[in-house]
């Protein structure tokens, strides 16, 4: 994952599913188009699951050569053998994650609306840097609002990687994509989307090549 490149879909999983029932969305959502990176981020589930759930899903992404990466989770993403991890300010601090994953792994951090989280997070080591929440969601109530002015800034001064969250959707794309992010992250804008995952992830990528033209 790098940000010198156009802005590209980052997609994390539903925090609730059964992996083998899953996988055929997965897979078709993988097929619908170009997906940067994959995040599987489970809520409320025992270690067992999450283990279940990488071995069966992280083979679709790889079969895609898509970077699979585990939230909260950099000791189980390291026991796979997963490209990566994404942790948040009350997880394992990234120092740890780092250690725990090796210093070819991915490892990104949440900074929430904050440019001096984003800066610690980069002078560490992160990979990248997430931001949110842009827009209301349903899937996690937002505690920061993220803006347009906060990626035009970031990407001013650093080289290092933006991720963009938070009930982004289509049509609400343009400005995030035009201020610099490097990453769009959805959950629901996907996995909902009435023409399936797959009419998602391609609906995504049609709306972020309009905002990178126009
Ligand atoms: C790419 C990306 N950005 C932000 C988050 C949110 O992480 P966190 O603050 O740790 O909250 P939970 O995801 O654990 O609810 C994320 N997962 N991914
Ligand atoms: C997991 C997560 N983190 C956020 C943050 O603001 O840090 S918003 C969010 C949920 C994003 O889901 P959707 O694309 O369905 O809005």
């Amino acid at each position: 994952m790098t940000g010198d490149e156009r802005c590209r879909l980052y997609l994390i999983t539903p925090a609730v599913l059964e992996p083998v029932a899953f996988a055929d969305r997965l897979q078709a959502a993988l097929d619908g188009g170009d997906v940067a990176c994959l995040q599987l981020r489970l809520k409320d589930v025992d270690d067992d699951a999450f283990r279940r759930a990488i071995e069966r899903l992280m083979p679709i992404a790889h079969a895609h050569d898509v970077p699979f990466l585990v939230n909260d989770r950099p000791d189980l993403a390291a026991e796979f053998g997963c490209d990566g991890a994404h942790v948040g300010q009350q997880d394992t601090p990234y120092a740890e994650a780092r250690r725990l994953l090796g210093p070819d792994a991915i490892v990104g951090v949440t900074c929430h609306d904050s440019r001096h989280l984003a800066m610690e997070a980069a002078d560490a080591g992160a990979d990248y840097v997430a931001f949110g929440a842009f827009f209301h969601t349903e899937t996690k109530p937002p505690r920061f609002w993220a803006t347009t002015e906060l990626i035009e800034a970031w990407s001013q001064v650093t080289t290092v990687p933006c991720v963009a969250i938070g009930g982004i959707k289509p049509d609400n794309l343009g400005p995030i994509v035009q201020a610099g992010a490097d990453f769009i992250c959805v959950v629901t804008g996907v996995w909902d989307h009435p023409d399936g995952p797959g009419g998602g992830v391609a609906a995504y990528n049609r709306a972020i090549a309009a905002a990178l033209a126009g």
